[in-house]
């Protein structure tokens, strides 16, 4: 067990001077927080997760008839590669009430069966997507991000997604993750967790396992970040290990841009230095990684592809 640990931020501060500063060293130093006293309803918040148990406690026939397709990407899917490894876990992915871009047609299957299933989900999609602007306008703010880009580039037709996780006991977990090692592609994830560790970041040579801090979030940035500071805050490195005995429920919230949105080190961010990347339009990235999720096609995209 190490001693150190990802850093703990209290919303509470918010607004406060020391506050973007806090944000900023986060950012710096892990590119991921726990952040305690946040406004999400902790009855909402449990909810979810109750939710989560009583829908991948479903037979799998039932969570078959709304998987998702390359049509569709909502849904369920026990499938999923990442690093072109197969995951333990099995995944229901829900998407934007409305969207523009190569998903604005499709809409979540829902599970029917299960009564108050959707009022959750879209519920807690609500605030967490509210939560994670909030989250992003004050990291943005230290790096001079025009308010107006992020109301555009994350406003109609953004490509957020909240994700449910399952990851079922595993006889041998030494041998199995429940997710490889990866960064998350868009702007910034808001994790709700279990009780039960799993999750585990890379920070200073060594994986770190995250406590699991009562009523905290776990919050990471994402490529985009690390792009917009020209590598002053870093998208984290992080995996989830499997258990023998113990399964593990999680639900990341994805705050990712419209299809149209280009990005690119920014002006403000560059402190004299020359930039790190060439510009990236998201629908491009975005496909590119979503069409490794279904097939192993040899290197998945990263971020790296666009250093200079
Ligand atoms: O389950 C977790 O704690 C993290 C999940 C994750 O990294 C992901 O879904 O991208
Ligand atoms: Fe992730």
């Amino acid at each position: 067990m190490q001693a150190q640990a990802a850093p703990i931020l209290d919303y509470s501060k918010r607004g406060q001077s020391e506050w973007v500063d806090s944000l900023d060293r986060a950012c710096a130093e892990w590119g991921c927080f726990q952040l305690i006293n946040h406004n999400l309803d902790s009855d909402l918040c449990a909810s979810v997760l109750s939710a989560m148990q009583s829908f991948f406690a479903l037979p799998l026939e039932a969570k078959l008839d709304i998987e998702r397709t390359a049509d569709n990407p909502w849904g369920f899917y026990d499938r999923e590669l990442t690093k072109n490894v197969r995951d333990w876990k099995q995944i229901f992915d829900i998407g934007p009430g409305s969207a523009e871009g190569p998903f604005a047609e499709t809409s979540t299957p829902w599970p029917m069966q299960l009564g108050k299933f959707q009022a959750t989900m879209e519920a807690y999609y609500e605030v967490a997507e509210v939560l994670a602007l909030q989250l992003l306008t004050d990291i943005g703010s230290r790096l001079s991000l025009p308010a107006s880009a992020l109301k555009r580039d994350f406003g109609v037709g953004h490509s957020s997604f909240l994700r449910l996780n399952y990851y079922p006991q595993c006889e041998a977990p030494e041998e199995h993750l429940g997710i490889s090692h990866h960064t998350d592609a868009g702007a910034l994830t808001v994790l709700l967790q279990d009780a039960q560790p799993g999750l585990q970041f890379w920070h200073g040579g060594d994986w770190h396992t995250v406590k699991a801090e009562p009523d905290a979030l776990t919050i990471n940035i994402g490529d985009i970040v690390q792009v917009w500071s020209n590598d002053r805050y870093r998208a984290p490195l992080h995996r989830v290990l499997t258990n023998k005995f113990q399964s593990r429920y999680s639900a990341p919230f994805f705050l990712n841009p419209t299809y149209d949105t280009v990005y690119a080190p920014l002006l403000s961010a560059l402190n004299g230095e020359p930039p790190r990347y060439r510009s990236i339009n998201w629908r491009e990235f975005r496909a590119g990684r979503a069409a490794g999720d279904y097939a192993d096609l040899g290197d998945e995209v990263q971020i790296s592809d666009f250093r200079y």
